[in-house]
This record gives structure tokens, C-alpha cells and sequence, in this order.
């Protein structure tokens, strides 16, 4: 399997990154999404409440863990069941990581600074109910609201997904739109201008997304004396992959960030497996192909589901 070069010794690496690139190298891109829609329970034929949850979540980790390098639980459907649901997600969220399978909570939490550290203290630390090993986190207060989050993650190996181009068709009228600019000295030229200018330019709020999360990924690979031609850094980003040729067009250089990308949009929101490439060029190694529906209307037959995960996990390899 292609994980651009050398791979991290499962078990041995520190960071989430490098945990997260460890269990790419072993398992694939697969990310599977763990949403219990109403429908899908009815589909399931398990009851829309707390016990339907739990079969679908148990059913869904047993059949799915080997084929995935992590599981992606949606807070949503989980939390609409009030606590019980919170319960269960505790539970898989635990069960996951008894089993040693990565979890990323996708919860696009984003708060000032002071609330984002209860945030960060409730999903990113251990011994937290709801701990996981990375979440989603929404950038709209700016990115440096996020630091609580940053920095408990980087103290115990936890990572985040910064929402920079989802995939939804309402997501460019607040990603794409510009901003006055100082690039960071080191940052990627936008499109259009000279490298290392350091000049004033205009940019999108997506690629000043990813600007950051080079920041932080740069730092803290050099910080942990890691290959900075290999190895992935713990912020990650999100960016739908089905966003046709928006980074290109915004001059965004996801190769560069060193961030891992978390691409929802497969399956069931039309983008292929021809889009890993064609979306993300030279980071293509670096995309963790979410899928939800995709995987999920595969069930509830444990096996039918596992082979559903292995194929579409053999049909994103790269
Ligand atoms: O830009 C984004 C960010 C997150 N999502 C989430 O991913 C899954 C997609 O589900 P599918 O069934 O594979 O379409 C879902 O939980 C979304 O909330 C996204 O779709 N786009």
C-alpha cells in the first residue's frame, strides 16, 4: 500500500499524526463513519433508541475495525437520543479504544477560547467519558480560538480536523471568500503571487485554514524531531472531496501542510474513487476517505457489511 515512503512502526509512534499514519500504512484510507440516521435503523430493522443504537455502533465496529484505519462517529446521531445516546457513544467511543482502533468524533466544535478548552477537556483528554483520539473543529471564530483544543492534543497525542472545505454546495460562500492577507513568511505563495513575497495578498478563509494547520504541523514535526518529508503532522483538515478544482483555484497547497485530510463527499454525495487523485493531486496519500452511507447501507448482516468496508477499502487504495 502506497503511504508516501517510509512507515511508522504500529504502536511505536507518538503523535496522532504518526499514529494515524501507522494505521493508513496497515489498514488503508477508509475512514467509515458510524451515523446511525433514523433511516438506517428502521433499515437495520432496529428500534429508533438507545438499544438500536447500540447494535448498530457494536455491529459496525466488529464488522468494520479491520478494514478501516479509523472510525468516525457522528456526535449528531447520537445526541439526539439525549443521554442515552451520549451513553452509547461513550461506549463505542471506549470499545474502539480498548480495540485499539483510532476514532475521529465529528462534532465541528468552535467556541471562544476559554469554552473551546471545556471542549477540548471533554474529547481530548484521556480519561474524559467521551475521549477520543481526534475531533472535528469548526475555525468560524477564528483559528486561533482553537488553541485549547491544539495544545491539549499535542500534551497526549491527540489530533484535530479544522473544517476548511466541506463538502456541502453552501460550504464556498463562506470558504471561498477573501480576506486581506499577511501569509506567514514560510507560507505557501497564493496563486498568482511570488514565493516567499511575505507580501500582502488576498486569500480565502480556506486556504488561510491551511496555512495554520501547515503552522502547526511544521512545528510540531520539528519539535518531535520527525522527517518532515514523511511524516504527518496532528492537525489535520477537513475538504470535501467533492470539491471539483477549488484548490487549485484558491491556491491552496494541501502537499505542503503536511496535514492529513479527512475527505467526507464519497458515496453517497457523488464523489469516486477517481477523485482521490484527481481532488487532491500530490496529498492524495494523505486523504482519509470518509464514508458513512456508503458503508452503513450495507447492513445490518455483519459479514455482508465487512465485505462491503474491505472492497470499498480496496477500491480507494491508492
Ligand atoms: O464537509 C463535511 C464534513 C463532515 N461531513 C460528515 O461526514 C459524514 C458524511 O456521510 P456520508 O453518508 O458518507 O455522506 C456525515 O457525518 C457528515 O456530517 C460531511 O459530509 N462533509
Amino acid at each position: 500500500m502506497s503511504g508516501g515512503g517510509a512507515s511508522p512502526v504500529p504502536g511505536t509512534a507518538r503523535t496522532f499524526g504518526e499514529r494515524l499514519r501507522a494505521a493508513v500504512a496497515e489498514r488503508g484510507p477508509l475512514v467509515v463513519g458510524v451515523d446511525p440516521h433514523a433511516s438506517l435503523l428502521a433499515q437495520w430493522g432496529l428500534a429508533d433508541d438507545a438499544d438500536g443504537l447500540r447494535a448498530f455502533a457494536r455491529t459496525v465496529l466488529d464488522a468494520c475495525a479491520a478494514h478501516a484505519c479509523a472510525l468516525k462517529p457522528q456526535s449528531a446521531f447520537f445526541e439526539r437520543h439525549g443521554s442515552r445516546g451520549i451513553t452509547v457513544l461513550e461506549e463505542l467511543l471506549g470499545a474502539a479504544r480498548e480495540r485499539g482502533v483510532l476514532t475521529i468524533l465529528d462534532v465541528k466544535r468552535g467556541d471562544i477560547g476559554s469554552t473551546m478548552g471545556g471542549y477540548a477537556d471533554a474529547y481530548l483528554r484521556p480519561g474524559a467519558p467521551l475521549e477520543a483520539d481526534a475531533v472535528t473543529v469548526s475555525p468560524y471564530l477564528g483559528f486561533g480560538s482553537l488553541a485549547p483544543a491544539l495544545e491539549l492534543a499535542a500534551q497526549h497525542g491527540k489530533g484535530v480536523f479544522v473544517l476548511a472545505l466541506t463538502s456541502n454546495p453552501d460550504g464556498p460562500e463562506v470558504q471561498h471568500a477573501a480576506r486581506a492577507h499577511v501569509p506567514a513568511a514560510d507560507a505557501a505563495p497564493a496563486k498568482g503571487s511570488p514565493a516567499g513575497s511575505g507580501g500582502t495578498d488576498a486569500s480565502s478563509v480556506a486556504r488561510t485554514m491551511a496555512d495554520h494547520a501547515r503552522a502547526a504541523n511544521l512545528a510540531e514535526i520539528a519539535q518531535a524531531g520527525l522527517d518532515p518529508a514523511q511524516a504527518w503532522g496532528s492537525t489535520g483538515l477537513v475538504i470535501g472531496a467533492t470539491v471539483g478544482e477549488a484548490l487549485r483555484e484558491l491556491g491552496i497547497v494541501v502537499a505542503a501542510t503536511r496535514a492529513p485530510v479527512l475527505a467526507p463527499g464519497y458515496g453517497a454525495q457523488g464523489a469516486g474513487p477517481e477523485d482521490r487523485a484527481a481532488v487532491f493531486g500530490a496529498a492524495a496519500d494523505r486523504v482519509l476517505v470518509s464514508l458513512s452511507r456508503g458503508v452503513l447501507s450495507a447492513g445490518p448482516d455483519p459479514q455482508a457489511l465487512s465485505t462491503r468496508a474491505e472492497e470499498l477499502a480496496a477500491a480507494y487504495a491508492l
